[in-house]
């Protein structure tokens, strides 16, 4: 049962509140002098104070109010105080408001007002609390474990991160998914550096950036003269990582014949290089990241379920930029560095895009717009971000051509007007038009 306070030396008006507030479900006390109510509050857990400004006959100026008040704030920072005021005294609570308090209603109140008054704030007082539980869950659940510098806030990532970290010290097979940019690197890193094998080896091999024909003999190695231009031994990356960890990004791209050697490492730690028949062993973790649906590619036939359900024993998926907004400040705070501060609308701005090219993106948006910005801050335009982004993520075909030619006709042909009424910008509607080939008028 939440508990409210209400001071108010007026036992008529202590008498309707406790009225008021006991049908609704509140458990309520009433203080008619400060002394009662610093007794009170010394004795309950309370949720609320409801404080009126005066507390003698005669008092109008809510000075004694305005003394109780700072001290409340003081000595229970976390109790939100609702302030009761006559009109006269208006001046004075807004400056109150402005030091902390949550809100304030006039005498004489309206019942239902007075009821969402303290129930608004009631919810912000659980959600601030439910914030520091959180952030206290946080510290803990991170302290004394290797971030390797990842930024974040969301919630995702920070269930993604216990979760990595929670995998760490196993050797189990892990796959990232998630979308190019979006930071799938950082997620290897952590399990690698939270892993009993963190001063091993940790060998990174982007499959998307290899040849298909040289795959094999990158990750397996190649005797001289294995094929053509192979003109020294070459020590396969699963090699070099023996007893440490292997990163096998983008893996969707190895080919069939690859994968073949790959479940065979996986299953009995077993290899050859290219042009050898001497068996090798190898003891390693293997980490794997893809932003291609591997479902669908083995339903292809291009990629092998078995090896699938391999390097899938646990499956980390990193959700895209634009579905963590919460990250998306912290990211850009950290890119600029604390070189230059963002204006309230470039934040806005940044907050509002839809981030298709992920984290990787962000970073070279920020590193763009400390180049190019002229001031201290850095404001919407420097941030070069398309068009689109400024009319809350429309696209081209969100507005048919029908919608179009009446909003110009409308307008009289005036692309301005035309793009107001559409509630989007005058390139926006340019772009738009040029993509349903409707001419300038
Ligand atoms: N949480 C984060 N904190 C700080 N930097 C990050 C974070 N996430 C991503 N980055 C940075 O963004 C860039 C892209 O991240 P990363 O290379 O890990 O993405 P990826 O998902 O592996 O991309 P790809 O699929 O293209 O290989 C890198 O420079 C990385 O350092």
């Amino acid at each position: 049962m939440l508990k409210i306070l209400v001071i108010d030396d007026n036992q008529p008006i202590c008498q309707a509140l406790q009225t008021l507030f006991t049908l609704q479900g509140y458990q309520v006390e009433c203080a008619g002098t400060p002394e009662q109510a610093w007794q009170i509050l010394a004795q309950n857990n309370t949720d609320l104070i409801l404080q009126d400004m005066n507390f003698s006959a005669g008092q109008m100026h809510g000075d004694q109010g305005k003394a109780l008040f700072y001290q409340l704030r003081q000595q229970y920072p976390a109790i939100p105080v609702v302030l009761m005021t006559a009109w006269t005294q208006l001046e004075m609570v807004v400056e109150l408001v402005k030091a902390g308090a949550t809100d304030y209603i006039a005498k004489p109140w309206d019942d239902q007002r007075l009821l969402l008054t303290v129930a608004n704030a009631l919810k912000l007082k659980q959600l601030t609390e439910q914030q520091r539980r959180n952030e206290q869950q946080r510290l803990a659940a991170f302290a004394g474990k290797d971030l390797c510098g990842l930024v974040f806030a969301s919630s995702q990532m920070q269930q993604l991160l216990q979760m990595a970290l929670q995998l760490a010290p196993s050797s189990a097979s892990v796959l990232i998914t998630g979308p190019n940019g979006a930071g799938k690197e950082g997620i290897a890193n952590v399990l690698h550096a939270n892993s009993e094998r963190k001063h091993k080896p940790f060998i990174k091999v982007n499959m998307g950036a290899l040849p298909a024909d040289l795959m094999e003999a990158e990750l397996f190695g190649a005797e001289a003269g294995a094929y053509s231009g192979a003109s020294k031994t070459r020590i396969g990356r699963f090699e070099a990582a023996d007893g440490g960890t292997v990163f096998l990004d983008e893996i969707g791209n190895l080919p069939l014949a690859g994968q073949a050697k790959l479940l065979r490492v996986l299953q009995t730690g077993e290899y050859e290089r290219l042009g050898s028949s001497v068996t090798r062993k190898a003891d390693i973790r293997l980490i794997s990241a893809t932003n291609a649906d591997l479902t669908h590619a083995i339903a292809q036939g291009q990629f092998r379920q078995d090896l699938y359900y391999r390097i899938n024993v646990v499956q980390l998926a990193l959700p895209a930029l634009c579905e963590r907004p919460d990250d998306i400040l912290p990211l850009a705070q950290f890119f600029l560095s604390g070189k230059k501060s963002l204006s309230r609308e470039a934040s806005q701005l940044l907050q509002q895009y839809s981030w298709p090219g992920n984290v990787r993106e962000l970073q070279n948006v920020c590193q763009r717009a400390l180049l190019l910005s002229s001031g201290a801050e850095i404001q919407s335009a420097d941030l070069g971000l398309p068009d689109t982004a400024a009319s809350a993520k429309r696209s081209l075909d969100d507005i048919d051509r029908n919608q179009l030619e009446q909003a110009l006709l409308q307008a009289g042909g005036v692309v301005s007007r035309a793009a107001k009424q559409l509630g989007i910008s005058r390139q926006a509607l340019y772009r738009r038009m040029e993509h349903y080939g409707i001419e300038t008028p």
